[in-house]
């Protein structure tokens, strides 16, 4: 039933520095297109870290720096003539905390548009509707779009922050802990969501809790101070691990 799976994102020996403190270790990985891959492992291990390179989030501070290559459909993200505006614009990412701007629950959304395209009122209005859709909050908020963002609940802002990261139409989605500041009910949600989005973008998610990866991800990868363990298929890497430090971790032995 299987098909070989087209490979969105390689990475090849990335090591990654905070100064002189190497946080990530020779990762190499193969990232499959249209899956939900799950970052799990001990606090610390790098895997906000990991994801933050995948956006070069971390060139926005100095002293941290990423060496080997990370190709996105081929071409090496990390490369010093990428457009790092270009990339995030292809590549989308949700915080552990949700981040609403300080505007409209509409302005949230077209902002982000606004930076890559020059739309007409109605297109805005169809764009802002179908993140909104795509991001399972248009009927709880369809009737206050020019409210501000920051009245919603915590589940409703993160399910925003999908929203707004949907609408500039990324390929990649990086979730860095997505439910960790949210109830059960609100987690739910954004684990449906997670299903329900990976039909139309790739995503990557951070996760510390095991049960999560297992819900929503195709594909799992363990990491331990800063070296990639083990990556499979979500299936075979919680019931049958190839590696020690794997079971031990999953089975709860440490972590
Ligand atoms: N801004 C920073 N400056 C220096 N070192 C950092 C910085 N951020 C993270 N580190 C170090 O890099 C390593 C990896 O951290 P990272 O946040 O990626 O781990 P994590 O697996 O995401 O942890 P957690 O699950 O606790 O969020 C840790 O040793 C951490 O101390």
């Amino acid at each position: 039933m299987s098909e070989p799976q087209k490979t969105k994102i390689s990475v090849r020996h990335l090591d990654f520095f905070y100064g002189s403190n190497k946080a990530l270790i020779d990762i190499n990985l193969e990232i499959p297109e249209n899956q939900v891959t799950a970052f799990i492992g001990p606090s610390g291990c790098g895997k906000s870290t990991l994801l933050r390179v995948f956006n070069r989030m971390y060139s926005l501070y100095p002293g941290q720096r990423a060496t080997g290559e990370v190709l996105l459909d081929g071409e090496n993200i990390l490369a010093p003539g990428m457009d790092v505006n270009m990339l995030r614009a292809k590549i989308g990412m949700v915080f552990q905390k949700p981040t609403p701007f300080p505007m409209s629950i509409y302005d949230n959304i077209a902002f982000g548009i606004k930076l890559y395209e020059k739309l007409r009122k109605v297109e805005m209005d169809e764009r802002v509707e179908q993140a909104l859709r795509q991001a399972a909050l248009w009927e709880e908020v369809k009737d206050k779009l020019k409210t501000s963002g920051l009245g919603l609940s915590g589940g409703q802002q993160q399910r925003l922050c999908i929203a707004r990261a949907v609408a500039v139409k990324p390929e990649v989605i990086l979730l860095d802990e997505p439910t960790s500041a949210l109830d059960p009910i609100a987690t739910l949600k954004i684990e449906e969501l997670v299903s329900e989005l990976q039909k139309q973008f790739t995503i990557l998610i951070v996760t510390h809790n095991m049960q999560q990866a297992g819900r929503v991800s195709d594909y799992t990868a363990f990491m331990y101070m800063g070296e990639m363990v083990e990556f499979d298929s979500t299936h075979q890497l919680f019931t049958n691990p190839g590696k020690k430090q794997t079971e031990d971790y999953i089975t709860g032995r440490y972590g």
